[in-house]
């Protein structure tokens, strides 16, 4: 097992600091740049699943096509999820960032195979997330009421305010090769609150390490040519931690070449 390192959040110095230590400050560069924000009305689109059993089914399963195939975001409402299960689940995170450091190690792991896929959940502590895909297949994302979290359109980052007891779902690069880039997968990232602290709850959806991924044979005929080469999840995993996140994704190593 690899030695602990240390994870010591800036929360745990603050009564021993009196300045923020220089390894805890981003350099201008890496700094996401706030005049790109678009301060839109628009926002990603808010499906309402309390009628997905009803007569409006087909309409509601439009809806969310046509949101994987424009934003790859869309928030749910009415999802079945009880109010105190969702507030629990909230309270408990918060609590997480408040033990000592030594108790939060024992749930950390330097494997993002480990964070990302067996666990499946991760709880995120109040940093910036620089911007990227998500590499798995499909993510339900738990926010609470505090904004951080943007989402690339047309080339401008839309801020997505927390709407109570809502999950934001998004597409993963798997899906966008499931799909045969019919459904995007997003560039996104989550900025940190200057006044608040700000508590997220990813949990990522992901094939198998040996599963083939491939676009789905529907999809492909004479006309409509596959965009990807058949893979193993376990070959895209390695080849996007090798990259970085800082490389936002790692799809165009696994284009079919058209040259
Ligand atoms: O904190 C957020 O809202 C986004 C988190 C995220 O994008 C991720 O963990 O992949
Ligand atoms: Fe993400």
């Amino acid at each position: 097992m690899a030695a602990a390192t240390t994870k010591l959040l800036l929360s745990d110095l603050a009564s021993t600091v009196k300045s923020v230590p220089s390894n805890y400050i981003r350099p201008i560069s890496d700094r996401p740049n706030l005049t790109e924000v678009q301060i839109s009305d628009g926002s990603i689109p808010l499906v309402d699943l309390q009628v997905l059993n009803g007569p409006s089914r087909l309409d509601i399963i439009k809806q969310i096509g046509q949101a994987c195939q424009h934003d790859g975001f869309f928030q749910v409402k009415n999802h079945g999820i009880p109010e105190t299960i969702i507030n629990n689940m909230l309270t408990i995170a918060r609590a997480f960032f408040k033990l000592p450091e030594s108790e939060r190690l024992k749930s950390y792991s330097d494997d993002p195979s480990k964070i990302t896929c067996m666990n499946g959940l991760r709880i995120l502590h109040p940093s910036d997330i620089i911007r990227h895909t998500d590499p798995n297949l499909i993510t339900v994302l738990l926010q609470d009421d505090v904004p951080g979290l943007q989402v690339l359109r047309n080339g401008k980052w839309l801020p997505v305010s927390p709407i109570p007891n809502t999950f934001i779902v998004n597409i993963g690069d798997q899906m966008q090769v499931l799909s045969n880039d019919l459904y995007k997968s997003v560039l996104h990232r989550a900025l940190v609150n200057c006044d608040k602290e700000r508590i997220s709850i990813p949990r990522f959806y992901c094939p198998s390490p040996d599963a083939v991924i491939a676009p789905a044979k529907d999809l492909i005929d004479e006309r409509h040519l596959a965009f990807y080469k058949n893979f193993t999840y376990a070959e895209y995993y390695q080849k996007f931690w090798n990259r970085g996140l800082a490389a936002e994704g790692c799809l165009d190593l696994f284009e079919v070449s058209t040259a």
